[in-house]
């Protein structure tokens, strides 16, 4: 059943599990998403970042969320675990909008990279306006470096955990994205993986909300082997360690966004299938073969995180 992702957090939050975001750009990812949950019998959240609303509208911000929604809705309505469907990485107006109208569960207003008080402004209208349609939000403090999609910044800027407190108060934004040290995409961390665990304990003290956690892929070394024995070129690529994210878990982070581990799973598949079926060309069978990996990891990840059986 689709159902609004608050739901599926509060629950994680108060059980101190995870429920994995998985981002989706096409029709094949959510295939092998939601057969991924289905047979782990989990709580499914799936999110696009305003790049893949434009990719799926071919251009039209509109007809990309209500082709989302219509295909997600199309699919939870019919299966027997909560599935919701989320914008991330909301940072304009119109993509918000358009999501909250076409029927999202949840949005993402990510003003960030703006100073405190304007991203605390900015969290309030959307939550004003979110909320009067049922639609729950998550926001974000402190900046993540790395690149995704139209989201760049910099540096690192770590959340502070006292301006949280005030943040969430003072916005009444569902769940919190707390800056802890992790980076967009597959090339992590200049050095070794630092995530600061004290801070992200006195967020929670302090908040009491579900919190999620940005750049969380793993890079996990088995699929990216994969990707480069087949002709991909993946060298430096780092993603948080699998301790790393079980302590951020246990300390209570509650969505963990994951697109990185999803894509180089994918491109293993395609590249080793293509390599191997030099004679096939129905995108079907070549697509099915990145699907494939894609389930794999789901599932993995959703035993990992604790939240398989937990439909
Ligand atoms: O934060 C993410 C995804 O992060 P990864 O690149 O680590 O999968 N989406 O919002
Ligand atoms: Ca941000
Ligand atoms: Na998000
Ligand atoms: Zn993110």
């Amino acid at each position: 059943m689709y159902v609004n992702t608050k739901d599926i957090l509060e629950k994680a939050s108060k059980e101190y599990y995870a429920v994995p975001a998985f981002n989706i750009n096409n029709m094949e990812f959510f295939h092998a998403i939601l057969e991924g949950a289905l047979e782990k019998r989990a709580p499914l959240i799936v999110e696009t970042s305003e790049g893949a609303i434009k990719y799926a509208g071919n251009g039209d911000i509109f007809k990309g969320a209500r082709f989302f929604v219509e295909m997600v809705r199309l699919f939870a309505d019919s299966v027997d675990i909560p599935v919701a469907l989320h914008l991330d990485h909301g940072k304009h107006f119109e993509y918000i909008i358009a999501a909250i109208k076409a029927g999202y569960s949840s949005v993402m207003i990510d003003a960030s990279e703006e100073p405190f008080e304007e991203n605390l402004r900015k969290t309030k209208e959307i939550v004003k306006i979110a909320h009067a349609a049922g639609v729950s939000v998550e926001a974000e403090l402190g900046q993540l470096a790395g690149v995704e999609d139209n989201v760049v910044a910099a540096e690192n800027v770590l959340v502070d955990p006292e301006q949280a407190k005030i943040f969430v108060e003072e916005t009444g934004v569902d769940f919190l994205a707390p800056a802890i040290g992790t980076s967009h995409g597959a090339f992590k961390f200049k050095g070794e993986a630092k995530l600061d665990f004290e801070r992200l304990k006195k967020v929670k003290e302090l908040t009491k909300v579900p919190l999620v956690l940005h750049g969380a892929s793993s890079v996990l070394p088995e699929y990216v082997r994969i990707a480069e024995e087949y002709g991909a070129d993946l060298s430096g690529a780092k993603g948080v360690p699998e301790e790393d994210l079980k302590k951020c878990v246990e300390l209570g982070i509650n969505k963990v966004n994951t697109d990185t581990d999803l894509r180089i799973a994918f491109i293993a598949g395609l590249r080793k299938y293509l390599k191997e079926n030099p004679k096939e060309f129905d995108p079907r069978h070549y697509l099915g073969a990145g699907k494939k990996f894609v389930k794999e990891v789901v599932m993995n990840r959703l035993e990992f995180l604790g939240c398989a059986g937990k439909a």
